[in-house]
Order: structure tokens, then C-alpha cells, then sequence
């Protein structure tokens, strides 16, 4: 089980700092969605660069022109591209095929899906690398998580990793662990944290440990 770092709210020259604080306790880092926004692939490059032994996900939620998109961040240093579920087949089939090119995987998000076990079984079969279901921003603002999705998928997915992202804090670890998901991608839950390596360092230990509810 690894645990991923999403960074989003934060400038290249704090994304870096805060890597800094918690690299040691973390396996990936994520480039968030508004960061790539904003700074581009500079960001990806950025990170990969400072950081060369942590892989690198470019959360850039593709939905067109994937081959070239997955390509673009290839070639800045992602290791890991995101692509949503939502996508056409034949971008995701293009995504996989331009990620197994460049010696890369690909994460499918599942954020907004409506029938997740459907479309993760068909996913699994397109070859995804990794199938995460995802509470974005604004439903985590009706109170909603990404839980039942998880333990609903992992009765369908044979091949692909599974994945689970969206408000996940210190406190709901446990019940995340017990879905046994293969990575676990915390933002806010580390990022607006007053001790982010502390935190961190407890997540890792939980996680490492198999700590479940
Ligand atoms: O993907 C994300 C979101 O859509 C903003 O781009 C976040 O990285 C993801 O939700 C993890 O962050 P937290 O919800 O703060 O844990």
C-alpha cells in the first residue's frame, strides 16, 4: 500500500518545500490539477528534478487528445498520468498505449462516474494501471467519500491497482486501510496540517502497520 501526496493549492516554490518536510514518509507526489493550471508542466519538471527518487503523478485529468497529452507530461517527468474515467475508450486506449511507449502508467479517476463498477470492469480490461475513485472538492463540501466506491470496485477490478483519493485525513485512515486499497492519495489531510511531517510520519506508520477500524 503506498501513499501519495497530492499537492494543489501551492506555488512551485512552496510545492517543493513542502515535499521537503515529508519526503521521507511519502511514495508519490502529485502534481494537483489547479497547480498544472497555473504553472504548467514546469511544475512536474520542477518537482521531478528536486526530488528524482519519488515518482511523480501529473494530475491533469485528461478527456481528449490523449496519446499527445500523456506524452507532453511523459516527456516533463510524470511517471504516473491521470486520465478520467469519463473519457471516450479510445482515449483511454490511447492514453495506455502512449504510457506503455514511454515506460509510464496511468491512473483513471473515477471522479463523477455515475455506474463505478461497470465502468471500472471496463476499465480494468482497457488496461489501466491504476482505477481510483475520487470525492472531489465539491462534493467533500456536501460531506460526501470516495468509501463504499471502494470496497464496490474491488469486487470487479483483476488487474488494475486500486486507488482512493478525496478528503481522506489521520482520523478516516483506519477505514480506508480496512478496504485495502493499493494507494492511498492524501492532500488537505497533510497540506493544511500544522505538523505536515508529523502527520505524515503517523499516516505512513498506520499504513505500513495495516492499521484498519
Ligand atoms: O484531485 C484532487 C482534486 O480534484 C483537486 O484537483 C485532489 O488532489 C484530491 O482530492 C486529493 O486532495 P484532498 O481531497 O485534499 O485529500
Amino acid at each position: 500500500m503506498k501513499l501519495q501526496l497530492a499537492l494543489d493549492l501551492v506555488n512551485i516554490p512552496e510545492a517543493i518545500e513542502l515535499v521537503k518536510e515529508v519526503e521521507e514518509h511519502i511514495d508519490i507526489v502529485e502534481i494537483g490539477t489547479p497547480i498544472i493550471n497555473i504553472e504548467g508542466h514546469r511544475a512536474v519538471q520542477a518537482i521531478k528534478t528536486a526530488f528524482p527518487n519519488l515518482e511523480v503523478l501529473a494530475d491533469i485529468k485528461i478527456m481528449d487528445a490523449a496519446g499527445y497529452e500523456v506524452a507532453n507530461a511523459s516527456q516533463a517527468g510524470a511517471d504516473i498520468v491521470t486520465i478520467l474515467g469519463q473519457a471516450e475508450d479510445a482515449s483511454i486506449k490511447g492514453a495506455v498505449e502512449e504510457a506503455k511507449k514511454q515506460g509510464k502508467q496511468i491512473l483513471v479517476d473515477m471522479i463523477a462516474v455515475k455506474d463505478i463498477q461497470t465502468r471500472a470492469k471496463e476499465l480494468d480490461e482497457l488496461g489501466a494501471d491504476y482505477i481510483c475513485v475520487h470525492t472531489g472538492y465539491d462534493l467533500q463540501a456536501e460531506g460526501k467519500d470516495s468509501f463504499e466506491d471502494l470496497r464496490s470496485i474491488k469486487s470487479v477490478v483483476k488487474n488494475a491497482k486500486i486507488a482512493i483519493a478525496g478528503g481522506i485525513k489521520l482520523e478516516t485512515l483506519p477505514e480506508v486501510i480496512k478496504a485495502q486499497p493499493d494507494l492511498i492519495i492524501v492532500g488537505g489531510g497533510i497540506t493544511g496540517k500544522e505538523n505536515k511531517k508529523e502527520v505524515a510520519a503517523q499516516m505512513q506508520q498506520l499504513i505500513n502497520a495495516g492499521v484498519t477500524a
